[in-house]
């Protein structure tokens, strides 16, 4: 973002068109390598969606960054997680000491990954970012989540996060932390998809039928209490929403803005970019998928955003895991366009 983020106004976003020469150069391409036409599936539309977004002839993923936020989530207090909210400041401290999964799997792939505190109840260690908003949301089943204001810092403090800590990426990838934050995220995907709340909530962390039950009636009351205008993403932001989601609004609306891929995570990561989505239509252009969330609202919301997963492994992790995995499945990609010989250059032209 240009300019000083606390005064400029965080929802004023310019995202630009995707290069279609681009891409077709690239189509053109993939057509003279060494290989039956579309014989590498969707490696090749990948590498040519990616050629699109970064208007190049040489798409690539590296430097990729992972950004995983976090922050708590009132809502807990409505026993709703199967896990106490101490344990988002616990694992904000094994991301940093590395232990995470998120740590090994970006380690693992070469990739950096930021840690940003968005509002933790609890004391995280120095070496987070820190634009922690508040000790976490209130609890939606009495009031709004955040005052608007917070909304709109939390979302300005993403984009920031871009500029100071992933300026040169040419990939970013979303995570989060914050236990109560699938309950917050199927609120926001009930509104925005309007599909039942009870298709949207899963079983998060791992609660059981009656817990689950539990959280859908929670979740139900909140919205019919809050009742925010669902055509004002802010308002359905700060109504049901967190910290973290907000921040990870930001980091997509302002990656897209600079033509770097955005790789949307689970859950908690699509109904960021389902905000992301309502606050700026175009920021769709710049998402690509990683897998398929086993929370059942995932695939209202890729379905919305009209992504396509790259795996279904079964995973409900959060905190970027799928997102590094797939920067392995995009890296492939581009190693192929870019790196693969053609028919003439390898002499095997029929000549
Ligand atoms: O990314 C997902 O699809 C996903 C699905 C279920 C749970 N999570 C993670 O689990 C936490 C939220 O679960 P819960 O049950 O406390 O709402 C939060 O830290 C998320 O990162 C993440
Ligand atoms: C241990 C643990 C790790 C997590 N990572 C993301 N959400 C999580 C929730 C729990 C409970």
């Amino acid at each position: 973002m240009s300019g000083d983020s606390t005064t400029a106004d965080p929802l004023d976003v310019s995202i630009p068109l995707l290069d279609d020469e681009a891409r077709q150069t690239a189509r053109d391409r993939q057509a003279e390598l060494t290989k039956p036409p579309g014989s590498l599936g969707r490696l090749e539309t990948m590498a040519a969606e990616i050629a699109a977004m970064q208007s190049t002839t040489e798409p690539t993923v590296d430097p990729a960054v992972v950004v995983t936020m976090a922050a708590d989530h009132g809502v807990v207090a409505e026993g709703v997680s199967a896990y106490p909210q101490s344990i988002t400041a616990a694992m904000v401290a094994n991301f940093c000491d590395g232990g995470a999964a998120v740590s090994a799997l970006c380690d693992a792939e070469g990739i950096e990954n930021v840690i940003v505190d968005m509002g933790v109840a609890g004391e995280v260690p120095e070496s987070v970012v820190d634009h922690s908003i508040a000790d976490g949301t209130a609890n939606i089943a009495a009031e709004p989540a955040m005052r608007r204001e917070q909304a709109l810092t939390a979302i300005a403090a993403g984009r920031s996060v871009v500029e100071e800590h992933a300026s040169e990426a040419s990939l970013i990838g979303l995570g989060e932390m914050g236990i109560g934050n699938t309950t917050s995220s199927a609120a926001i995907t009930a509104l925005l998809t309007d599909t039942p709340v009870s298709a949207v909530t899963g079983h998060g962390t791992g609660i059981d039928e009656e817990t689950k039950a539990r959280k859908v009636a929670v979740i139900e009351r909140a919205i019919e209490t809050i009742d925010p205008d669902r055509t004002d993403p802010v308002a359905v932001l700060r109504s049901v929403g967190g910290f973290e989601i907000a921040g990870l609004v930001g980091l997509t609306l302002e990656a897209a803005s600079r033509r770097t891929p955005v790789v949307v995570d689970g859950f908690i990561a699509g109904a960021a970019a389902l905000l992301a989505a309502e606050i700026e239509p175009r920021v769709t252009d710049y998402l690509l998928g990683s897998h398929e969330s086993v929370e059942p609202g995932h695939e209202a919301q890729l379905n919305a955003l009209d992504l396509e997963p790259c795996f279904e492994y079964g995973m409900r992790l959060g905190e970027g895991t799928g997102a590094a995995i797939a920067v392995g499945v995009y890296r492939a990609a581009c190693a192929a366009h870019n790196g693969m010989s053609t028919f003439a250059k390898a002499g095997l032209d029929g000549e």
